[in-house]
């Protein structure tokens, strides 16, 4: 369980963070999203007591970072994959890491063996493309096998196989009942990824509910209606507040979830033939909730 309260940053005149309050629960994959400069390494960093906060608190299983004795067997976390040292092969930095935080030595082939670096444990780090950095760093906050794991932008530089990879492993990671924060700026990342969403814009908090929630805000969610009976359910839906544009027997609905449009069908005893919500509707609801938030917009001033 992660906990953050009233949680605020600030350089100077700027602020990175501002009153950030929610909670990250265990035996779920939560997404921590927003665009870039939003504050999401800063809050992770204060989480991790690399960063004093000017207010607030961030405890992890009820205790800030800095009174958890142990160390990386309370928790795992990849902030900067790029952050290693270089001349070290990939199996020397996670021994040396063990050893400092008393973990069986054993623990570290079999961790380079998980994230797919067995062949490459004895090549020196700095030789590595960002994809394995990545998967080395997955593995240093796997290392204490820890109840709580941060990760910042883990899936940059990530192939098509190593997303579909680390997608499987964080929900191994929350089924066997861990608490699992993964930040980015994606959201299409997000979508395949997590359960809940905590999402951020210039510091402060926008959301922090369930994907399948923070989806259903987007005003433009465009639900695809499937129906004979177009002529009878589209009244139905209009006086409901949803737009409705039909395409033979298809309609597209937006302003209304694809739950209440089959509940309204249902009982008015339309048939329906199909009833799908489109994928791009959580990137929508993004960019809607985060559009007055973006602090680097392309061919702008602001
Ligand atoms: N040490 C610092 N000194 C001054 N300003 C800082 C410092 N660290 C971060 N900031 C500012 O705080 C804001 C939030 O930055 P942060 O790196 O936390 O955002 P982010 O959401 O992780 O962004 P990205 O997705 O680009 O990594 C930015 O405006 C950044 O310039």
């Amino acid at each position: 369980m992660i906990e953050v309260n009233g949680l605020t940053k600030r350089y100077g005149a700027a602020t990175a963070v501002k009153d950030l309050t929610f909670a990250v629960r265990p035996g779920e994959v939560t997404g921590f999203l927003g665009p870039n400069g939003a504050g999401k390494t800063t809050t992770l960093r204060m989480l991790l007591g690399l960063v004093e906060p000017t207010a607030g608190t961030a405890t992890l299983q009820g205790l800030p970072f800095r009174h958890h004795p142990r160390g990386l067997r309370h928790v795992g976390a990849l902030l900067d994959a790029g952050d290693v040292h270089g001349g070290r092969t990939a199996r020397a930095h996670l021994a040396v890491l063990a050893r400092s935080n008393g973990i069986p030595r054993a623990r570290v082939d079999e961790l380079l063996r998980e994230v797919g670096l067995a062949g490459a444990a004895r090549r020196r780090i700095g030789g590595f493309s960002l994809g394995m950095r990545q998967r080395l760093g997955i593995a240093t906050a796997l290392l204490g096998d820890p109840p709580v794991l941060l990760f910042d932008e883990p899936l940059n530089g990530l192939d098509p196989e190593g997303v579909l990879w680390v997608r499987g492993l964080f929900r191994r990671l929350a089924a066997e009942g861990r608490t699992v924060f993964v930040s980015s700026h994606l959201m299409t990342e997000m979508e395949h990824t997590a359960d809940q969403l905590v999402v951020i814009g210039r510091g402060e908090l926008i959301a922090a509910e369930a994907l399948s929630a923070f989806a259903a805000r987007g005003t433009r969610l465009s639900v695809t209606v499937g129906t004979p009976d177009g002529a009878v359910l589209t009244p139905l839906l209009t006086a409901e507040g949803a737009s409705v544009v039909p395409d033979g027997d298809r309609l597209t609905v937006t302003g209304l979830t694809a739950a209440r449009i089959g509940e309204l069908a249902f009982r008015n005893r339309v048939q329906l033939n199909e009833l799908s919500t489109s994928s791009a509707s959580l990137e929508e609801a993004f960019m809607e909730l985060t559009s007055d938030c973006v602090e680097y917009l392309a061919g702008e001033t602001r």
